[in-house]
């Protein structure tokens, strides 16, 4: 499957555009970085691609077809923030199930234990929290995942355990990966491209 964005431009002031004109394009199964300065829209871009946000103009698509807005979507953002993605008002075991049926591999994968899936998210550590919100965006039906700082504020052991548990999935079921990161060592290590936001014609 190729996930595609033609000619996409994005503002959030009049005549100010953010950028514009940006082509990419993410096959399944590959580990595509995405680096570049503060501010220069990272996250906006990962936003427009997962359907968060509307290009003002360009398309994004999936193997040809534009995404369709109803149902569950294919291509899945995780932030870098799991208690800004979370309703504070669920218990862990209903966030997890809004990304489909509770796996009980997955969750050891990612070394979610039973019992969290009793709390709320105040109950959780940062680290804990996130390993949800990757659990969560997992799915079956997941194509494509983009990773927003996915572990900027995470201590060394638990970047490694949820890097290496999403990247075992990802190979498992030929998933496309977009990371987004400052952490040129971390890009370096797991991605097979890199795009420089800033300067690649992308
Ligand atoms: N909702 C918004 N309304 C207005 N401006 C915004 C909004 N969201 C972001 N911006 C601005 O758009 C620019 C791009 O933001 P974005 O978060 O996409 O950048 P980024 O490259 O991901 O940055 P960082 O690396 O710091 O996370 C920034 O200058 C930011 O202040």
């Amino acid at each position: 499957m190729l996930l595609e964005a033609k000619k996409v431009s994005f503002r959030y002031y009049k005549d100010v555009w953010l950028f514009q004109d940006v082509d990419f394009q993410l096959q399944s199964g590959e580990v595509v970085g995405l680096r570049g300065p503060s501010g220069c829209g990272k996250t906006t871009f990962a936003r427009i691609l997962s359907g968060y946000e509307k290009p003002h103009t360009g398309l994004v698509s999936i193997d040809h077809e534009p995404v369709q807005k109803k149902g569950y979507q294919p291509v899945q953002l995780i932030f870098q923030h799991p208690e800004k993605a979370v309703n504070p008002k669920w218990k862990m075991k209903s966030i997890l199930e809004e990304g489909g049926q509770i796996n009980p591999d997955l969750l050891e994968l990612l070394g979610i234990q039973r019992e969290w899936l009793n709390r709320w998210p105040n109950e959780l550590s940062g680290g804990e929290l996130q390993r949800f919100c990757v659990a969560r965006a997992l799915n079956d039906e997941t194509k494509f995942i983009i990773a927003d700082e996915m572990t900027t504020m995470l201590d060394a052991i638990t970047q490694a355990q949820i890097w290496s548990a999403v990247l075992e999935i990802v190979k498992q079921k030929e998933i496309g990966l977009l990371v987004i990161s400052h952490e040129q060592a971390l890009i370096e290590r797991l991605c097979n491209r890199v795009i420089d936001f800033n300067h690649d014609n992308i």
